[in-house]
């Protein structure tokens, strides 16, 4: 039987078994969730399909337990940082209690906590691995038992199947079963020696944590010249000198073309690593990942690898060649966050599989708007939904210390862009509101200013604690506040959000 026929007779059974739905979400990680979450409150009929846990990457794997293993670090650096605190900081951080505490916010991965969300809202979860059949608006689950069924919605089924670490072809790499985000956030112990390939933000911000958390030697690689080379230039430079401060060991400009693990001794249960560095100016420097004749440079040998060099969408097992669109790669949405090249428009995609912005809340932000579009939701003035901030603010957190929170566009991608810009910058610690915080806070608050239209494009503020200062850049671009107006803005005497203040005097109000 072609496997469209039995889709079909399978649809049939399914039908019968009274199993059509309005929705069907696939993935149920924070964007499939707020998309079924939101389709349920506006009284549709919505089924989720989670082949893992309810909650996704993020909670499991992600966001929670990574910011659960810096916290500990940060509040000893905060503390050190006030005379009078710092003398009373005597001992090291206790890795079992922070892992404990991992494990509570994780719920001891397990996602009890976490369905009653979903099934309150009256969304059905159906635990399976989701895959179109190709015809439309169907989708195959076959449960870990093996057993299979199709789902029909009547109106749309939306892919949230998120992403998973790539683990680039570098010899021997697969081979020494690296660390990924995965077995780094669910750490039971800290490795002495531990190598990091990637400096974006998961490589970032683990191999400080694990530093913290009393790694002896963290070495990280990143194959580009800076640090978080998509945020402005000095963020990359701030966080490189603030872990060599640290402790931390950074390689920047050139890669890993060998990794190898050796058989376990006494101190290394799974056995050393030795990671063979390309020399900076070699050809595998510039990203070829294959080892060359003339590769190989200087050896780093530890206990465990971290591979964090970005994510690759979970798409490679959805049946999306049935669909018409090539499989393992990022669904291409527009702004209605519908998969073009699908006829029919009822396939959408949310989250880190559309490779819009692979960040929770802006997943969860395009759950939302694809809600609206299904449910024919208009906004006050009679507009359909769209995505409206992916193309104008994404605001991200890079949780190191010092931190690198931004919103909008650098300075350089703005020029890129075509705008004409004009950037001006502060020093984060010169303003009273830091002084009270503690003693020797360094870092920068930047604005980038569309000349033409005299609004914000682009903020970026490096610093302790600048998580909380990004949301008012994110106001003020997506409202499109004039500079002039901002001037009204008036920041509380002492915080650090007088640097607003400061950046407004600088740029001549
Ligand atoms: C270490 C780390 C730290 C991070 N920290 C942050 C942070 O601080 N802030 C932030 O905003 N972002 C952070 N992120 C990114 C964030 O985790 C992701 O952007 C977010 O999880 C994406 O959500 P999602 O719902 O699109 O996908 P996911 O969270 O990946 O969820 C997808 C779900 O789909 C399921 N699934 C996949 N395929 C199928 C299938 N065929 N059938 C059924 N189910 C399927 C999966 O099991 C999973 O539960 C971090 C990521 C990492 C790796
Ligand atoms: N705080 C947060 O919001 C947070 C935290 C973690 C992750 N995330 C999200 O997860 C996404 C994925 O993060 P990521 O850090 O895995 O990817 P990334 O794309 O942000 O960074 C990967 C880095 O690895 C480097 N690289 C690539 N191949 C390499 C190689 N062979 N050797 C050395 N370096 C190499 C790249 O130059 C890049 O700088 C991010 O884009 C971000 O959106 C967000």
């Amino acid at each position: 039987m072609a496997p469209d026929t039995q889709a079909d007779t399978r649809a049939q059974g399914a039908r019968a078994q009274g199993a059509q739905v309005d929705v069907i979400v696939i993935g149920a990680g924070p964007a499939g969730e707020n998309v079924a979450g939101r389709c349920a409150d506006a009284g549709l009929a919505v089924t989720i399909v989670e082949r893992e846990l309810v909650g996704g990457e993020c909670s499991y794997w992600g966001c929670i337990p990574s910011k659960t293993l810096i916290r500990p670090g940060e509040v000893l650096a905060a503390a050190r940082r006030v005379p009078g605190a710092a003398a009373a900081v005597t001992g090291a951080l206790d890795p079992a209690a922070v892992f404990t505490r991992r494990d509570r916010l994780v719920g001891g991965f397990s996602d009890d906590s976490q369905v009653p969300w979903l099934t309150d809202k009256g969304v059905t979860l159906v635990r399976g691995t989701g895959r179109l059949t190709g015809r439309p608006r169907h989708v195959e689950v076959t449960a870990a038992d093996g057993d299979r069924r199709v789902l029909i919605a009547s109106r749309a089924v939306v892919v949230a199947t998120g992403s998973r670490a790539t683990v680039p072809p570098i010899p021997g790499l697969a081979e020494a079963d690296p660390w990924d985000n995965r077995s780094a956030t669910a750490a039971r112990s800290v490795p002495r020696r531990l190598v990091v390939l990637g400096g974006g933000a998961v490589g970032a911000e683990l191999a400080q944590a694990f530093r913290r958390l009393g790694s002896a030697e963290v070495t990280l690689v990143e194959g580009s010249p800076r640090l978080l080379a998509r945020e402005e230039e000095f963020a990359g430079e701030q966080v490189r000198a603030a872990f060599e401060a640290d402790g931390i060991t950074v390689r920047l400009g050139t890669r890993a073309v060998e990794v190898r693990r050796s058989r376990p001794d006494s101190a290394t249960p799974r056995g050393p690593v030795t990671v063979t560095l390309a020399d900076a100016a070699g050809p595998d420097a510039r990203g070829d990942d294959a080892r060359g004749d003339d590769a190989g440079g200087e050896a780093v040998v530890a206990d465990e690898i971290l591979v964090a060099v970005g994510r690759t969408p979970a798409t490679g097992d959805l049946g999306l060649a049935a669909v018409g669109l090539p499989p393992g790669k990022f669904i291409e949405v527009d702004d209605r966050l519908l998969a073009v090249g699908v006829d029919g428009g009822w396939l959408y995609a949310v989250g880190d599989v559309c490779g819009r912005a692979l960040l929770t809340h802006m997943g969860k932000y395009q759950a939302r708007i694809v809600a609206d579009v299904i449910t024919g939701r208009r906004d006050a003035a009679g507009e359909p939904a769209r995505d409206v901030a992916d193309g104008l603010a994404i605001p991200r957190v890079t949780f190191t210390d010092p931190q690198v929170s931004a919103v909008g566009l650098t300075e350089r991608a703005a020029r890129e862009a075509g705008l004409a810009v004009r950037a001006v910058s502060v020093a984060t610690g010169g303003v009273a509101g830091a002084s009270v915080r503690g003693e020797g806070i360094t870092g920068t608050s930047k604005i980038v200013v569309d000349e033409s239209r005299r609004v914000l494009v682009g903020a970026t503020f490096t610093g302790p604690d600048t998580q909380e200062m990004v949301h008012a850049a994110t106001i003020a671009i997506v409202a499109a506040v004039p500079v002039e107006r901002l001037w009204h803005a008036v920041p509380s005497f002492p915080t650090v959000s007088e640097v607003w203040l400061r950046l407004l005097e600088e740029y001549g109000l």
